[in-house]
């Protein structure tokens, strides 16, 4: 018998899933950790489960480490994305690989590039890869490719250089989180039906 795969969309999740992208550096993790606690929702920082998972691919010797293997990934998480529950933030410097079903909010985190520069090198990346992703950030790569993978109106610009906007971009994501739970989803569909 075929077996029946639940994918979750925006209409039938409980609570939104959150996207948080943007060039490396940028302050994803340290954002998406601070949201998700503040949310009590599910953390997946996408490094750290392809680290702790054997998701990797084969090995980049121009850029000196493994390439993601995207299926593995998308395999290793889907059961999580594609709950009814939702309520998951996931941090990654990419947004086209996920299905576009996964995210109801998409954010991506802007720096100036001086500072950028600054964050990676105390990191010791070589000077090689601080160029590339000071490079992705000039051009605006990761704000492009969430445009062309999500619907516009969930896709929200955010810059990320200083504590008080990480604050404030904390606050931002908590407001949107609120708006999608009283906007509709199951919720509301049952409010709606005990009336
Ligand atoms: N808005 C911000 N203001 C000040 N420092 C920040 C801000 N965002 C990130 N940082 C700092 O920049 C560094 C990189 O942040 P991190 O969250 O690891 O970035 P990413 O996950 O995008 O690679 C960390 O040392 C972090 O404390």
């Amino acid at each position: 018998m075929a077996q029946i795969i639940n994918m979750a969309t925006p209409e039938t999740r409980h609570k939104p899933n959150i996207l948080i992208t943007g060039s490396p550096g940028t302050g994803k993790s340290t954002l998406a950790q601070q949201v998700a606690e503040k949310l009590g929702f599910e953390f997946i920082e996408i490094s750290k489960e392809v680290r702790e998972n054997n998701l990797q691919g084969e090995f980049d010797e121009q850029y000196n480490c493994h390439v993601l293997d995207e299926d593995k990934l998308l395999d290793h998480i889907s059961d999580r994305m594609d709950s009814d529950d939702g309520g998951i933030v996931v941090d990654y410097h990419g947004c086209d690989l996920f299905p576009e079903r996964w995210f109801d909010v998409v954010v991506v985190l802007r720096c100036a590039t001086e500072k950028l520069y600054d964050r990676l090198q105390s990191r010791g990346y070589s000077e090689f890869k601080i160029k590339e992703n000071v490079e992705c950030e000039i051009f605006g790569t990761l704000l492009e490719e969430a445009k062309e993978s999500y619907k516009e109106e969930i896709v929200h610009e955010l810059q990320s250089e200083t504590p008080d906007q990480m604050e404030e971009n904390l606050e931002k994501i908590c407001e949107w989180a609120a708006a999608f739970k009283n906007s509709g989803g199951q919720e509301q569909q049952s409010d709606e039906m005990d009336q």
